[in-house]
């Protein structure tokens, strides 16, 4: 399917008006391209995955490098599970991959997490590359109430997925900053896997089968 006969509206969970496929991202020759899929974690899963996978394929990435949270501010009003968990759950998810890679950077910079630090820091420690900022749809129609919104579109491209459940609004993102592709419709939610587990329904399938073991070995998401 062409770009252009991408399928629009509720059912592809797109929207008319956003630049569709990955026609304005940056393609400078040489350079060394490096996706940043940002996120908590809480635990990981297959959509988080696939829609890795999808745009290291579309946008020819060398690398996706998985961010966990250190402090997901705008989700101070819940229990996050430890870092340290979600970092090895990122890890083991991710370790056959030899294109993904796991960040501490936002661990370890204490504080609440915020992405213009997070590009900041991957800028100094990758030059000559060029940063791919991965969100899902309900991420990046939240993206200009993030701290110095008009920052993040100088420090790496914007690439916004599909996500069922999720319509993207163009919440009047900067032109050429922003590319929107369409991915596997996967409907899994981090929110849903802890309430499965929480109600002693299966994960299997839904997050890798390493996550699965990892959340029972140390008894994740029980009591929520
Ligand atoms: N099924 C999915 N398909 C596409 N993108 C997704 C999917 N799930 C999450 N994402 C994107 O991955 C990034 C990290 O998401 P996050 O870790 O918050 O997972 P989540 O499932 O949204 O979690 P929660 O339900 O706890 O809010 C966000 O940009 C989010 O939009
Ligand atoms: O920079 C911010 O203020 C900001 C606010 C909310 C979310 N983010 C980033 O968006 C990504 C997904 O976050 P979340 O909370 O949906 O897991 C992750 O990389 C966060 O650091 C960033």
């Amino acid at each position: 399917m062409g770009e252009q006969d991408m399928p629009t509206g509720p059912a592809s969970g797109t929207a008319p008006g956003i630049r569709r496929g990955p026609g304005n991202a940056p393609s400078n020759p040489g350079k060394r391209r490096l996706g940043v899929m940002g996120g908590t974690f809480d635990p990981i899963h297959h959509g988080h995955l696939v829609a890795a996978s999808e745009v290291a394929a579309q946008f020819h990435l060398d690398e996706v490098v998985f961010v966990p949270t250190g402090q997901p501010w705008q989700k101070a009003d819940r229990h996050v599970t430890p870092a340290e968990d979600r970092y090895l759950m990122t890890v083991i998810a991710t370790a056959e991959n030899p294109q993904f890679s796991v960040s501490r950077i936002d661990i370890d910079r204490g504080g609440p997490t915020y992405t213009t630090d997070t590009l900041r820091d991957l800028r100094a420690l990758n030059p000559d590359t060029d940063l791919f900022f991965i969100t899902g749809a309900d991420a990046l129609g939240q993206i200009l109430t993030w701290r110095y919104a008009e920052e993040l579109f100088s420090l790496a491209h914007f690439i916004g997925v599909t996500r069922p459940g999720h319509t993207l609004t163009d919440p009047g993102l900067p032109e050429g900053g922003v590319s929107l592709i369409e991915v596997p419709a996967l409907a899994i939610s981090s929110t849903d896997c802890r309430a499965r587990v929480a109600s002693g329904q299966p994960v299997w399938y839904l997050v890798p089968d390493g996550v699965v073991r990892y959340i029972d070995k140390r008894q994740l998401y029980r009591g929520e």
